[in-house]
C-alpha cells in the first residue's frame, strides 16, 4: 500500500504513561499536547484518562491515545487492566526522587506481567529541569536502561526539555513497525533519540 502526504495511519497507536505518583506523567502529557506546564498545588490523577493527538510522521498521519494513568497503589488494578492494549509504554521516574527511580524495577516486570511481549517501552528521567534537588544521575538512568534494554532520555515538563522528541520517537517506532517490510531493518529507536539530541545540542523543546 502506498502512503501519500494526506495518508492517515488507520491503526491508532496506544501509549501509556506510568510510573510512581508524583513523576509528572500528567505533567508531560500536558506539555507534549497543550504546551503549557502545570505549575502549582499537585493533583493526583484518580483512575485512567486519555487524550488524542495526531502527528504528522514523515508525511503519514499518527493518532497517538495517550493514556495518562494514576501513579498511586490503589489505583494499580486499574491501570493493569489498559496495558494489555498498549502499543508504547512511557516509564517515567522523577530525577529529584530516588525512590521512583527505585521502583523502575518493580515496574517493568509489572510491564513484562500485564503489557503484549512485543510492547515498546522508553524510559524517562522526568524534572530534568531541577538542577539542584537532582538525586538520580543521568549516568544512572542510561545505565539502569541498557541493563534492561529499553532507550532512555531525560525531559522536563516544565523546560519542555525532549518532552516532544519522547512522542515522535515512539510515533516513529510505531509507524515503521506497521508499515515496514518483510526485509526492511527494525528502527534503532534510541540511535534517532540520540541523534536527535545531538542535533539539538541536547536541549530539543
Ligand atoms: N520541576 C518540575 N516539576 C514537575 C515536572 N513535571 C511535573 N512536575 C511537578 O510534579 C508534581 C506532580 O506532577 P504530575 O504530573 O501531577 O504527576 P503524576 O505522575 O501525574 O502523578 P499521579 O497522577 O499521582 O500519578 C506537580 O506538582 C508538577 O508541577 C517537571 O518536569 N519539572
Amino acid at each position: 500500500m502506498e502512503f501519500t502526504e494526506t495518508a492517515w495511519l488507520r491503526c491508532c497507536c496506544k501509549v501509556m504513561l506510568v510510573g510512581d505518583s508524583g513523576v509528572g506523567k500528567t505533567c508531560l502529557l500536558v506539555r507534549f499536547k497543550d504546551g503549557a506546564f502545570l505549575a502549582g498545588s499537585f493533583i493526583s490523577t484518580v483512575g485512567i484518562d486519555f487524550r488524542n493527538k495526531v502527528l504528522d510522521i514523515d508525511g503519514v498521519k499518527v493518532k497517538l491515545q495517550i493514556w495518562d494513568t494514576a501513579g498511586q497503589e490503589r489505583f494499580r488494578s486499574v491501570t493493569h487492566a489498559y496495558y494489555r492494549d498498549a502499543h508504547a509504554l512511557l516509564l517515567l521516574y522523577d530525577v529529584t526522587n530516588k525512590a521512583s527511580f527505585n521502583n523502575i524495577q518493580a515496574w517493568l516486570t509489572e510491564i513484562h506481567e500485564y503489557a503484549q511481549k512485543d510492547v515498546v517501552v522508553m524510559l524517562l528521567g522526568n524534572k530534568a529541569d531541577s538542577t539542584q534537588e537532582r538525586v538520580v544521575k543521568r549516568e544512572d538512568g542510561e545505565k539502569l536502561a541498557k541493563e534492561f534494554g529499553v532507550p532512555f532520555m531525560e525531559t522536563s515538563a516544565r523546560s519542555g526539555l525532549n518532552v516532544e522528541l519522547s512522542f515522535t520517537a515512539i510515533a516513529k517506532e510505531l509507524k515503521h513497525r506497521s508499515m515496514k517490510g518483510p526485509d526492511e531493518p527494525k528502527f534503532q529507536l534510541q540511535a534517532y533519540v540520540n541523534q536527535e539530541m545531538r542535533t539539538a545540542g541536547c536541549c530539543r523543546t
